[in-house]
């Protein structure tokens, strides 16, 4: 098989996943997956819980390896990649998780500029200049000095999301960045999310489950569900969408191909009737 080999600053995909097919223990996870993540935009990735998400993420960055299937990001073919590739790859990978993960002892300031001092020697003028300029475009640059247990849950998630920016990545990914925030706090998160995006130049993916805070900032949302892209557009498209899956998803309806039941022994052999008992 001839491979085709598309230039990077050719492809409209920063990421392209086509054919992925994942099992972890006995459970299929990815069972034919083919999504793009187009540069410069903002794209959802969303799903009944324990239907890959965070899989497909460490797909992505090459921290696990699927079964089969083709992963590129920004080119580069992801499966093929000896250890110093996937660590310069993921260096150009920005993340924001849930929980913020932010260093309790380290101040602010320190946390955002941590991953400058990891990984280059550069004059500390410059680091406070860099530290400062995104802590300002979260809106933080205030905040510098105080300690992590000062911050609210909103302004932890922004440090996060300074210290996730810092080195310039050309892509940002968000595992869960809405839980947990109040109203105001989810407000600020979106606008900077979409802002970034744009005044960075930035490619973002977002795994979330809010719907309605996921549909302010998407360009395009894919649903994954029982090993298969189950549905994909932009939001609008997605909420008229009318298959068992959009419905139910987006809907929130608690009946329709997301079983309630877990998987389970016959109901009346579990509880000790006999077959044809009454
Ligand atoms: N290393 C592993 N070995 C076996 N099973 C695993 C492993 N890692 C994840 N799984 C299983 O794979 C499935 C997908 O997990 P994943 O965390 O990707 O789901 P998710 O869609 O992100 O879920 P959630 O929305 O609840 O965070 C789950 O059933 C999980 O239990």
């Amino acid at each position: 098989m001839t491979e085709t080999v598309t230039s990077p600053a050719q492809d409209p995909a920063l990421v392209r996943i086509r054919g992925l097919k994942t099992r972890l223990g006995n459970k299929t996870i990815f069972d034919g997956v083919d999504l793009d993540i187009p540069r410069g935009r903002i794209t959802a990735v969303m799903g009944p819980s324990g239907t890959g998400k965070t899989t497909l993420l460490r797909h992505i960055t090459g921290q696990l390896r699927p079964d089969t299937g083709e992963i590129r990001v920004d080119g580069q073919n992801v499966l093929t990649l000896d250890r110093e590739g996937l660590f310069a790859l993921r260096e150009r990978i920005g993340y924001l998780f849930q929980n913020s993960a932010l260093l309790t002892d380290f101040s602010v300031f320190e946390n955002v500029a941590f991953p400058l001092r990891q990984h280059a020697r550069l004059p500390e003028e410059l680091i406070r200049m860099i530290v400062l300029t995104k802590l300002q475009a979260v809106g933080l640059r205030g905040a510098a000095e105080l300690m992590p247990a000062e911050l609210s849950g909103g302004m932890a998630r922004r440090v996060a999301l300074a210290r996730a920016i810092v080195r310039d990545p050309m892509l940002l990914i968000y595992d869960e960045p809405f839980v947990g925030l109040d109203p105001i706090a989810l407000n600020q998160v979106l606008k900077l999310i979409r802002t970034l995006n744009q005044t960075l130049g930035l490619t973002s993916i977002v795994v979330a489950h809010e719907l309605s805070a996921v549909s302010r900032i998407a360009d395009h949302i894919y649903l994954i569900a029982a090993g298969k892209i189950a549905a994909h557009g932009d939001p609008e498209t997605l909420r008229r969408g009318d298959t068992d899956w959009t419905r139910q998803f987006f809907g929130g309806e608690a009946d329709g191909p997301v079983p309630f039941h877990y998987p389970a022994r016959d109901y009346a052999a579990d509880l000790g009737f006999k077959q044809g008992s009454p």
